[in-house]
């Protein structure tokens, strides 16, 4: 049976829908992974849960430990992962509380320790898709069992927090062809491929990006639209392990 992983970041620091079976604390070549792996069942299915930014979430998004994440998830066999993420919108369909299945990525993340293959013959991952298309196929048929509207394409944009963008910033990513903005995303998903995981992402969109909406962004309407995202994601998850 392939093993199952779930990478829930802001406003998801656990699944309350898990049952839990172990929580395991590992150590790695390259240090400590963000929390606790947790072993447990969803829905039926097991599954390893992992905390992006701890549990409290204490992590800010370029403090993360990519390398030790993905390699610690590795260790314990996982041979998929569904990242959870919350970004802010840019296009028109991508409104607060929404979800999008993203098919592509563009970088402007920085400074971060963004591979495995640094010591030893030098290795280049193919990156053409940076997601995988069967996972993603799969969580959209989850999301149409589930009656849950989901964007099923949308190019993801990541940034290097914590600061939020400003809306040039914005502009020139909706230019470049930015849908989503978040700042976890790389190199998340390419330290999965570099170890031959299976990795596909769930946007849950938390805010209209900087310059989009009137006024300033508050963590207040964050939280609230969060909540109703992270519903949502829930069943989603659900129908997908199910
Ligand atoms: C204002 S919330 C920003 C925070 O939320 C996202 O985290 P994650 O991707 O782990 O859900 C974003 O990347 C930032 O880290
Ligand atoms: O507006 C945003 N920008 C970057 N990351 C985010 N994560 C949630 N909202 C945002």
């Amino acid at each position: 049976m392939t093993t199952l992983a779930i990478i829930g970041g802001t406003g998801l620091t656990q699944l309350s829908d898990l049952t839990i079976i172990n929580r395991e604390q590992l150590d790695t070549p390259y240090g400590s992974p963000s929390a606790e792996f947790v072993t447990g069942e969803l829905n039926g299915s097991r599954i390893i849960f992992l905390a992006r930014h701890g549990n409290p979430h204490t992590i800010a998004p370029h403090k993360i430990n990519y390398r030790a994440n993905i390699w610690g998830l590795k260790q314990l066999g996982v041979e998929q992962i569904i990242a959870v993420a919350a970004v802010g919108g840019i296009t028109c369909e991508m409104a607060p509380a929404h979800i999008a299945i993203p098919d592509q990525i563009i970088d402007y993340s920085y400074g971060r320790l963004h591979t495995f293959f640094e010591d030893e013959a030098v290795q280049h991952i193919d990156f053409t898709y940076p997601y995988n298309q069967k996972l993603r196929s799969r969580l959209i048929n989850a999301a149409a069992t589930a009656n849950i509207k989901i964007s099923p394409l949308g190019t993801y944009g990541c940034t290097q927090g914590p600061r939020l963008e400003t809306t040039a910033e914005i502009q020139r990513m909706e230019r470049d062809g930015c849908d989503l903005v978040g700042m976890t995303g790389m190199p998340e998903a390419a330290l999965a491929k570099e170890l031959g995981i299976d990795y596909a992402a769930i946007s849950v969109v938390a805010n209209w990006a900087a310059g989009k909406s009137e006024g300033e962004i508050t963590m207040e309407e964050i939280e609230r639209h969060l909540h109703k995202g992270m519903a949502n994601t829930a069943e989603l998850l659900k129908a997908f392990v199910g």
